[in-house]
């Protein structure tokens, strides 16, 4: 399954008259080269069998990048090789297992277009006959060496009157077809290019899809990190609508390494910027993104948005979406996904450290120690067993709190703008000042809306105890600063743990400045609280999850400003729709799909104030024109098709 941006692009009918296509058979149309394999298989259990496979493979190395000649390579391969022909059928089932993703992906390609395609492989005859016969290639448009082999099946060598166990030989070979007609090259290796420098092809391709040689790729016509990209190119029939190296991810601020290598994995062309990046900077680079990943400091703005032209998903790879302009995302078709609760945990240890931490006085007391001064005193010192933690904001961080704080002994007391389930033996205030007037510790936990801003200022640090505590691990902006500096310095509270800050650096090259700076009793931190090694990487893999979800198969399970839908298993093709939710754009979809008599096999609808999305899921038999048709349904804002 895949998604097509453009529909137009779509199901292309064929170019005509169909070029002939030269696959090369080792690392292109198979993951691995065949003879590297045969090498490990025919070595298994032998002591040497690394050092020797290693050989073998450097062999080959040096052969595909054309630093050795072709045929060096191969009877110096062929002599360290101990391979007997029963390792043939071994090898088989091995590389049928071992066909390249974008070429399974395509069968029907080459199933619907045989005699347009021929294997051209310096390989061997033995092993990729039976492979490619799977996908519809008939043996006469299998050009292969042949081994030769002993009276006991072990392999000797290759036939030396093969003109492919030759220098030049896919050349040699080339002109012996004689093919009339346009010709191209898809291969991994310089051989697949000498038959385009030699003038025998129109275009060479390098395909990259499994290695990536710098020799060759700087002397292609094109280059292809997947079959799809080809077909693609060149408006042939593919399975998915869309050629997944197409989609673009910008990764900001270092989410762990793990996400760049999910989305890799899909086949998606990832690029990083450490650190952040401003709006002006964010604007120039989000042209061409189809995803963007950030976390809590890249602010997507709607000036940003209107510069996303190709723009599907947001990840932000943190808990918090306030950085973003989720209503703009939205009337714009952009989904937003978050990782509401991979780094709870984290938090929360946090916060339960700081409690200590502060109500012990390390704050003061270590720095004296690394100055080497001995202040032993319980002065200011308690225990928090007993004490009254009063939580700012029950949503997960918050709750979860609440039942560790339980669980070391303190009362739980907490203020929620919504109705929340009341955990173990936390009691619930009507209001904020009632919290505020009973803790001696007060932790903040609510959401980061704009509505929050200095949630706690001058009139509500004067509500709290003489001595109390007051943690920010939530939002920078839900705390007046100045005031909570003042009321640090007066001594009217007692220490403060502080995370978050209305402006943060933008990397660790630039500096911290803060009223917090050389307070008593106050730790600081460089909004680490879900800087933890587990809690990023539960973030990179739940984020591109959902995202990739949502791409294959329109999921919006848990976007944050997308209706949310889980959708069954897709049924043929599937219709994505995001529209604006004025009244009846569905009978509008639907009477486009009637007048073209297209079964609907399911659909499903949900919206929200601003948008619509409606999935529906059709039967294999629709022409273009529906697409047009329905891609021109008034208050459309994106629409796409899953194969
Ligand atoms: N320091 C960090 O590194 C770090 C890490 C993760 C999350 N966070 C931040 O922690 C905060 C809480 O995260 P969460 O996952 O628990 O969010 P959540 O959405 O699950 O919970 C927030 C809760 O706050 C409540 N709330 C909102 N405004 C309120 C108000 N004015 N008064 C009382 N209650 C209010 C909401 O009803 C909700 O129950 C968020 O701001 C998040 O961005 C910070
Ligand atoms: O929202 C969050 O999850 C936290 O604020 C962490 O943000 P970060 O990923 O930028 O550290």
């Amino acid at each position: 399954m895949g998604f097509v941006p453009d529909i137009t692009a779509a199901m292309p009918q064929p170019t005509t008259p169909l070029p002939y296509l030269i696959i090369d058979f080792d690392s292109t149309f198979t993951q691995v080269e065949g003879l590297d394999e045969l090498a490990d298989i025919a070595l298994q259990g032998h002591p040497d069998r690394e050092k020797v496979v290693g050989e073998i493979r450097a062999l080959t190395d040096r052969g595909m990048s054309g630093s050795l000649s072709f045929s060096e390579s191969l009877q110096q391969r062929l002599a360290l090789l101990p391979a007997r022909r029963e390792h043939l059928p071994v090898l088989v089932e091995q590389l049928k297992g071992k066909v390249s993703e974008s070429i399974v992906r395509n069968r029907s390609f080459f199933e619907r277009f045989p005699g347009r395609v021929y294997i051209v492989s310096s390989g061997f005859r033995e092993f990729i006959e039976p492979v490619v016969a799977d996908f519809g290639i008939q043996a006469d448009h299998v050009l292969a060496n042949t081994f030769t082999f002993d009276q006991d099946g072990r392999i000797t060598g290759f036939d030396p009157d093969n003109v492919l166990s030759r220098d030049g030989g896919k050349i040699l070979q080339l002109r012996e077809l004689d093919l009339s007609g346009d010709v191209y090259v898809l291969g991994d290796g310089y051989t697949d290019y000498q038959i385009r420098e030699a003038g025998l092809a129109n275009r060479f391709y390098a395909f990259t899809e499994n290695i990536s040689r710098e020799a060759v790729v700087a002397r292609a016509d094109e280059v292809l990190p997947s079959f799809d990209e080809f077909l693609y190119q060149n408006k042939l029939p593919m399975t998915l609508s869309y050629p997944k190296n197409r989609i673009k991810v910008l990764l900001l601020e270092n989410p762990d390494v793990r996400a760049a290598e999910l989305f890799r994995a899909e086949g998606y062309q990832v690029d990083s910027v450490p650190g952040g990046l401003d709006e002006e900077e964010l604007m120039e680079r989000i042209e061409g993104v189809s995803i963007l990943g950030i976390r809590s400091k890249t602010q997507v703005t709607q000036r940003v948005l209107d510069k996303a032209n190709r723009l599907i998903a947001i990840g932000a790879f943190c808990i918090g979406t306030n950085q973003i302009d989720l209503t703009e995302a939205m009337k714009r078709g952009v989904a937003v996904f978050n990782a509401p609760f991979s780094n709870t945990r984290s938090v929360v240890e946090l916060a339960l450290g700081e409690i200590i931490m502060l109500a012990r006085r390390i704050p003061e007391k270590s720095p004296k120690m690394h100055a080497g001064e001995w202040d032993k005193s319980a002065k200011g010192s308690f225990e928090i067993r007993g004490k009254k933690l009063g939580i700012v904001g029950y949503g997960n961080i918050g709750s979860q709190l609440s039942v560790v704080a339980e669980a070391v002994g303190m009362q739980v007391l907490y203020y929620d703008v919504a109705e929340k389930l009341q955990l173990g033996n936390a009691v619930r205030c009507r209001t904020l000042p009632e919290l505020l007037q009973q803790a001696d510790i007060v932790t903040l936990h609510v959401d980061g809306r704009k509505d929050n801003t200095n949630l706690i200022g001058a009139a509500e640090l004067a509500m709290m105890k003489p001595g109390a505590i007051l943690l920010n691990n939530a939002r920078g902006h839900v705390v007046d600063v100045p005031a909570l500096a003042a009321a640090l310095r007066s001594g009217h509270l007692g220490g403060a743990a502080v995370d978050v800050f209305p402006y943060e650096p933008k990397t660790n090259d630039e500096g911290f400045e803060s009223e917090l700076r050389g307070l008593p009793n106050v730790l600081l931190t460089p909004h680490i609280g879900g800087s933890t090694a587990e809690a990023q990487r539960n973030i990179a893999e739940f984020v591109p999850e959902r995202i990739m979800q949502y791409i294959n198969t329109g999921n919006t399970q848990q976007s944050v400003n997308f209706p949310n839908i889980q959708l069954p298993t897709q049924q043929a093709h599937r219709l994505i729709h995001i529209h604006a939710n004025v009244p009846g754009v569905l009978a509008r979809i639907n009477n486009v799909l009637a007048a073209h008599h297209v079964n609907i096999l399911g659909q499903y609808l949900k919206t929200n104030e601003q948008i619509g999305y409606v999935i529906t899921d059709i039967n294999q038999e629709y022409d273009q024109e529906v697409i047009k048709a329905l891609r021109e349904v008034e208050h459309t804002i994106k629409f796409r098709v899953l194969y």
